[in-house]
């Protein structure tokens, strides 16, 4: 089954909210767990025990694996197979982006059936220019993943660079989207060429009507986005997006129950 289908099924089953993995230093401390791949090996494979089965979407952030090394990253591979193998959808956040023929090196080791640190999609960074993303699309479509393109970002800085306008008087942002939509085109009920828009970005301006694909809307909770911010941005028809909240979630563990029960919570105060 595409990306875009298992995602509208896992969506109506657990609700749209994406809980992140994101071990950062100061939650480990929090947790009173050592900073060292043992720490953060214990701090994902609770999250994997809290979320996995009942969440629609998990999205470990690689960064904070890829700061342990090897044995870092060999627990971002636990993870992935872990969540996969509890049903739930597995967003590795990794924002690549490169010139067309290392995209395709990126490409293979997250989109490729058999690679260790292929989830069931992966961020993507449009800024070498969208089309040098061609590769990990077309890696995306042979193998049923999908891919979030950063599109409106939740940090101030992003605006500058995303809000400014091209030759052609659009903005970067439309024209990210206008080019994901295309990709998108005749697929129904959802594509598999996702965008990420911030929760935080108030005013859109950029029409995602004609995207058919998936909204990831990051910036819920520690950074601040609310869920009036969310009808702000996105009006009120949501379908489509996933709220997504890392630290807001993970400061309820250390305890797996608890962290459940507060993505429970941020879930139903969706109100979707
Ligand atoms: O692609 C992302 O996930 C992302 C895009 C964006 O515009 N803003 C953003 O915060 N993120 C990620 O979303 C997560 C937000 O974490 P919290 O602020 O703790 O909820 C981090 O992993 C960020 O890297």
């Amino acid at each position: 089954m595409r990306f875009g289908e298992r995602l509208v099924k896992a969506t109506a089953a657990h609700g749209p909210l994406c809980v992140g993995i994101d071990p950062h230093p100061g939650l480990l401390d929090a947790w009173g767990l050592p900073r060292d791949a043992s720490g953060l090996e214990r701090f994902a494979l609770t999250c994997v025990e809290a979320f996995g089965g009942h969440v629609a979407v998990v999205k470990p952030q690689a960064a904070f694996f890829e700061a342990y090394g090897s044995r870092g990253v060999a627990v971002l591979e636990r993870v992935v197979a872990d969540l996969r193998g509890s049903g739930t959808l597995v967003l590795v956040d990794a924002k690549r982006g490169d010139i067309g023929s290392t995209m395709a090196a990126y490409a293979q080791a997250y989109l490729a059936d058999g690679s260790p640190l292929a989830g069931d999609a992966v961020t993507l960074s449009p800024y070498l220019g969208f089309g040098s993303l061609d590769p990990a699309l077309d890696a995306a479509r042979a193998s049923g993943r999908g891919v979030f393109v950063l599109a409106l970002t939740s940090n101030p800085e992003g605006s500058p660079v995303q809000r400014a306008t091209g030759p052609d008087g659009r903005s970067v942002a439309q024209s990210i989207v206008d080019q994901a939509a295309v990709r998108n085109a005749g697929a129904d009920p959802l594509g598999d060429v996702g965008l990420v828009v911030g929760a935080t970005v108030g005013e859109l301006d950029a029409d995602l009507s004609d995207l058919h694909g998936p909204v990831l809307a990051p910036g819920f909770g520690a950074q601040g986005a609310t869920v009036a911010d969310l009808r702000r941005v996105f009006g009120e028809d949501l379908r489509g997006v996933l709220p997504a909240s890392s630290r807001d979630v993970l400061r309820h563990g250390p305890d797996s129950a608890s962290l459940r029960s507060a993505a429970r919570a941020v879930g139903d105060s969706l109100g979707l």
